[in-house]
Parts: C-alpha cells; structure tokens; sequence
C-alpha cells in the first residue's frame, strides 16, 4: 500500500466534529467475554438513536458494546485503511472491533471464533483483516469471505471496497448469475457457498494462496441445518496455514462443535445468551388471537391497522412462507403502501433489485422470509415484525433466527422496535421460550391500535 499523509479526514478533525453533534445514549446490561488465554470481562451495553455515537458517552459507558479504550489509530492499522474509515465517519473502534483486531493482526495469523451483538461492527473488524493482509503486489485471490445470502454477500462486498477505497483492493463477487472471467484475479472473493465451491472446482479461482478464510454469520455457514457442508468442505481446497476466522452474533451449542473443529486453536470472544439483545432494540407483541369472532383475516387487519396509522421510516416483515410475502405484499400495495417482496423464488437479477430499491429507500416496506433475516444493514429500518414466529424446520422456537431478524434495526446504537404477531397458542409459547431463552420479557401491545401506535412512537424516540 502507498502511505498516506493525514488530511482533512483526520481523527481529530472528525472527533471535533462529532462532538458538535447532538446525541443522545443510554444503558443497559449486555456483555462480552473475551477468551485469548483467561482474559475475561463482563459488560453492560449503551445504545444511542443517531447515528454516531458522542465519543464522550461512549467512555462514559465503559460496557457498551460501542466502547472502546483505543482508538483505530492504536491497532495498528495502516494510513490507507485509516484514511477508508474516517472517509466512512467511523470515529472509534467498536469493542469487538477493538478485541478482536489486534487477535486477527497477530503473526502467525491464529484463528478466531468471535460473537458480538448484532449492528456493533463485525464487518469491518474482518474487512480491516483482510484488507490489513493482502500482498497487493501479487494478483491473485489472497481472501474468500463467505456468507448465507447474495444479498449479503453483496453487501458485504461494498463495505470492503469504501473501505479499502484508499487500497489498490481488488474483488470479485461470486454469487449465481454474475459474469465470472476464465480466471479470477482479484485479491478478495466475497460470495455464497455454491458458487464458490463451483468457481474453485472449475479452477475459476485458483485456491493456492488464499490465506485468510471468513465465514460470515459462521453458525449458520456451518449449521447442518443451514449452509454447513459446503462451507466445511471448502476448507480442504485451502492451504494448511489459511487464517480461519468465523463471525456471529449467536452461536447456538450444536454448531460451537463444528466451529472448534474447523477454526483449530481458535481464539475466542464469546457472549452469553442473555447479553446478547441490543437495548436500543424494544421488544413488542400483539395477541391477535380470536378465539370468539371468528375473524380468520384479524392479523392481516392488525398489521394493515398499525401500518396505516404508524409513521415508520422503513421496515422489514418476515413471514414464514414465500406466498405470504407475495400475498401481503400485494394487499398491501392496494392500500397504497411502497412495499416489497423478496425471497428465494425470485430470480437473481429482481432479488437485486428488490433489495436495492429498499436500501435506496425507494421502498419503505419490505415483506421477506428468513433469507435476508442475517446481517443486512439498512441504517432507516426502524422497527421489524415478525408476522410469523420463527421456527426451524421441526416447528420448534428459533432464537438465533429471533435474534437476527430484531437485530436488522437498532443498528450500531441507533434505537428500534419490533413487534411478534401472535396468532394461536403456539406461536404464543414460541414467543415464551424465545423470552426465556434471552431472559427478556416483551410488553405486550394494547388491542386499541391508536394507544398501540402511541406505544411504538414513543419507543422508537427513546433513547
Ligand atoms: N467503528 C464504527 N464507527 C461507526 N460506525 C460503525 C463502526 N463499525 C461499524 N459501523 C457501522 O455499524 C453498522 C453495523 O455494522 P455491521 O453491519 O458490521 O454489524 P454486524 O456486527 O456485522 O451486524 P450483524 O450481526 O447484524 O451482521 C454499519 O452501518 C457500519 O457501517
């Protein structure tokens, strides 16, 4: 990389910045556990509704997942990639930022297996990672980021390139329907696991020197349930001495296994179940059951009812089947509403499209299945249903997926709302031992939707 000398972007011009800027935070418990040799911590966890956090309460809240002691300057990092984060305001590290980088720069490179609370800035801790190991001189795929959707690994992409804007990074994105060249060239491939696996047994991508390996959302890359053969075998493809690195906000104990066995020696940042809800997240739910009328559309009525008196910047719905997503789409666009439908029976190209109208705001609604309920990061999502309860594939509760689809608003300390439609005793009991499972109680929503509404505004202002 060329060095590069401080501008006007420079950490003190921006801190001065930030600090003129009007914000609010507040607190509440959360935690951490860093596991490098018998280091531990445990952490309380502030969250703000703007969208950066005042440097002076961050330190005043030393257990928030959003502090930090160092600055970007103290890892270590090198101008160009200082250069990429003050160009994207990134003011301080995170604390896994913080944690973990200074784990993920060591040499000899050792595995890690980290967890941190949804929106608080694992991306860029392995972006800088990446970006902070590349040999640019030589042209050649040097690092493989998987993760579970196109959507993401889109996404994801993006960040690396602003990022390492300053860099001569080059990437390639291998998701299913792009133009993809004899060979591939560039130093980072950020793709699913289908189509890496498909790129690299064609040859496409040459696997020799890739030394840093990044599964994304790494439970569920990992998770027979989910994405985990592909991900697994494609270790045998990489040299022996690649850098593991495995990225989650949950880690369910039937994957930790798998993790352990793929990232060997790994070190490890760990967070306990019930530290892992953003405060900056408030959790609703309505009881639309009906045991008396017989009203078989009343959740359907609830939702179009909250929505036609609720002013929300924009939201996301996540139902469990593909036709129910087309279906409230449609009723709901009859009533004038600017919604979207996106999951996995739409083509390549639409899903795009979808998902970029959305982030452009165009959108202000989108209905969904599980598929994007990981890691999409649209900073105006302020409040998620969940229309249907998630459930796996048995029809049992589903906290990771839970935790996942909430953590798709109240990003990186801004506040958000999310509201579980309860229709029948089951979904009620799904929602009692999600609760249980987080060791979080959620206040249920008053049947008069007007006080309802009075409710959801004032949690989406509070702090
Ligand atoms: N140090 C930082 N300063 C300011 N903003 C940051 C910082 N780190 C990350 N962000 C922003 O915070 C948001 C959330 O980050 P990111 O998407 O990496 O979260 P995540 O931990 O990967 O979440 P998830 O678990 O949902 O995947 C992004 O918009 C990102 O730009």
């Amino acid at each position: 990389m060329a060095s590069s000398a401080p501008d006007e972007t420079s950490a003190e011009a921006l801190s001065t910045k930030l600090e003129t800027t009007q914000l609010e935070a507040s607190r509440d418990d959360g935690g951490e556990e860093v596991q490098t040799a018998q280091e531990r911590a445990t952490d309380l966890l502030e969250s703000s509704y703007n969208v950066v956090v005042k440097l002076a309460d961050q330190q005043a809240d030393v257990n928030s997942p959003l502090y930090s002691i160092s600055s970007f300057e103290d890892l270590g990092l090198h101008d160009d990639l200082l250069k990429g984060l003050y160009n994207m305001k990134f003011a301080k590290p995170s604390k896994i930022q913080e944690r973990a980088l200074p784990l993920l720069l060591q040499n000899p490179p050792r595995n890690m297996i980290a967890q941190s609370q949804s929106g608080t800035g694992k991306t860029a801790a392995f972006a800088l990672t990446i970006l902070s190991r590349i040999n640019y001189d030589l042209k050649a795929p040097q690092a493989l980021v998987l993760s579970p959707s196109r959507e993401l690994a889109r996404q994801t992409m993006e960040v690396i390139q602003e990022m390492g804007k300053f860099t001569q990074v080059t990437l390639f994105q291998a998701i299913k329907d792009e133009n993809t060249p004899p060979k591939v060239t560039a130093h980072v491939i950020v793709g699913t696991p289908g189509t890496v696996t498909d790129l690299i047994k064609r040859r496409v991508i040459d696997s020799k020197n890739i030394r840093l390996y990044v599964l994304d959302e790494a439970d569920n890359m990992l998770d027979l349930q989910g994405l985990g053969d592909q991900s697994r075998q494609l270790k045998r493809f990489l040299p022996r001495d690649c850098q593991i690195v495995l990225f989650s906000a949950t880690w369910a104990d039937r994957v930790r296994k798998f993790a352990e066995e793929i990232a060997v020696n790994a070190n490890q940042i760990t967070l306990r179940p019930e530290e892992l809800s953003v405060d900056g997240i408030k959790q609703f739910y309505v009881d639309c059951r009906d045991q008396t009328r017989g009203n078989k559309n009343r959740k359907y009525d609830i939702l179009v009812g909250l929505y036609s008196l609720l002013t929300v910047s924009q939201s996301i719905i996540f139902v469990k089947r593909r036709d129910t997503a087309d279906e409230i789409a449609q009723k709901m666009s009859e009533k004038h509403h600017a919604v979207v439908s996106l999951h996995g029976k739409l083509e390549a190209t639409q899903r795009d499209e979808v998902i970029d109208s959305f982030r452009a705001g165009k959108s202000k609604v989108l209905i969904t299945t599980n598929v994007i309920a990981r890691g999409i990061d649209i900073a105006n999502v302020n409040m998620v249903v969940n229309y249907d309860m998630p459930t796996d594939q048995y029809g049992r509760p589903d906290p990771e997926t839970y935790l996942h689809r909430i953590g798709r608003t109240g990003r990186f300390g801004r506040t958000g709302v999310s509201v579980n439609f309860i229709h029948d005793d089951k979904s009620m009991e799904v929602m009692r031992e999600i609760e249980g499972h987080f060791d979080r109680r959620m206040i249920q929503l008053p049947e008069d939707l007007d006080e309802a509404e009075e409710i959801i505004k004032k949690a989406m202002k509070a702090p």
